[in-house]
C-alpha cells in the first residue's frame, strides 16, 4: 500500500482513497457526536453555510470550534460534548482545519475521517479496501501537527497489517502544539479533559466515512467488515459503503 501525508493546501488532483485526519479536534468530536446518537454530520463549508443550513433546518445541531457563538448550539470539544443526547440528530459541524480538509477530497472515492479514538476501525477499512494507494490529508498546521501526523502515521502501519506500539506515536501527540494550546487555553471552546479524550486509542469500534449527499458532505459512522475481514475488493466495495450508509436515511 503506497501512503502519501499531506497538508490540505498540498493536495494535488483528487485522491481515490483519502485519510483526513484531525485528532485535536474535530473528529475526536464528531466520534463522540456518534457515539451520543447523531445520525450523520454535514461538515460545512463556512461558518455562513453552517448557519444558513440551521435556518433551513432548526433541528439540527450546528457545531463551530473556538469560542461559542450566537446562532450555534455546539462547539468543538469533546469534553464538552460527550454528555449531549443527540440521539437521531443531524449535527452541522465547521471546524478551522478538519472539515476543511475532508471538503478538499469530497470527489474521493473513498474518504474517512479519523482520530485516535477511531483508528484501528478506521484501518480494518483500509484493510478491507486493499487500496494501492492512501493519502493521509494531516488537517492541522499545513500538514506538519504531530498529533495529526502522528496519528496518520500509526493508521497507516496498521493498515498494512504491522503490530505497532501505539506508545510513541501517542505521545508526540500527547507533547504535540494542539495538546499545549488545548491544556493553557489558548483553545477556546474547551474542556480540561479534552486533551485525553483525544488521546483515547480505539475508544469506539465505528469508522466515519464522509460522501456527497444531496449536495452537501455527510459524514456516518461505519460499522465496517468484522473479522475475518475479506480481502481487498476494490470499488465495488466502496460504493456498497455508500450505498449501505445512503440507505440509512434520514
Ligand atoms: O477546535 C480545534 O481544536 C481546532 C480549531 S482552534 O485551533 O481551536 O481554533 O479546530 P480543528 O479543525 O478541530 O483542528
Ligand atoms: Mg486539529
Amino acid at each position: 500500500m503506497k501512503t502519501r501525508f499531506l497538508g490540505t493546501a498540498e493536495l494535488v488532483g483528487t485522491p481515490s482513497v483519502a485519510v483526513v485526519v484531525d485528532v485535536m479536534r474535530a473528529y475526536t468530536v464528531a466520534a463522540w457526536a456518534f457515539a451520543r446518537g447523531a445520525e450523520r454530520i454535514v461538515l460545512a463549508w463556512s461558518l455562513d453555510d453552517a448557519l444558513a443550513l440551521k435556518a433551513r433546518h432548526p433541528a439540527w445541531i450546528a457545531l463551530k470550534d473556538g469560542a461559542p457563538a450566537p446562532g450555534f448550539d455546539a462547539v468543538n470539544s469533546p469534553g464538552l460534548l460527550r454528555a449531549a443526547d443527540l440521539t437521531g440528530r443531524t449535527v452541522v459541524q465547521k471546524t478551522t482545519a478538519g472539515t476543511v480538509g475532508a471538503l478538499a477530497v469530497e470527489d474521493a472515492s473513498l474518504v474517512l475521517c479519523a482520530g485516535f479514538v477511531v483508528a484501528e476501525a478506521t484501518a480494518r477499512v483500509l484493510r478491507w479496501h486493499g487500496a494501492e494507494e492512501v493519502t493521509y490529508v494531516v488537517t492541522g498546521e499545513e500538514g506538519r501537527a504531530e498529533e495529526d501526523l502522528a496519528c496518520a502515521q500509526y493508521i497507516a502501519h496498521r493498515a498494512a497489517g504491522g503490530d505497532t506500539d501505539p506508545a510513541s506515536y501517542l505521545r508526540r501527540a500527547a507533547t504535540s502544539r494542539a495538546a499545549h494550546e488545548l491544556a493553557t487555553g489558548v483553545r477556546r471552546g474547551a474542556h480540561p479533559e479534552d486533551v485525553a479524550l483525544c488521546l483515547e486509542l480505539d475508544r469506539f469500534p465505528f469508522a466515519m466515512v464522509a460522501a456527497p449527499e444531496d449536495g452537501l458532505m455527510v459524514l456516518r459512522p461505519h460499522d465496517g467488515p468484522t473479522p475475518p475481514e475479506a480481502p481487498g475488493p476494490g470499488a465495488d466495495h466502496v460504493s456498497r459503503i455508500r450505498v449501505s450508509e445512503t440507505d440509512k436515511g434520514g
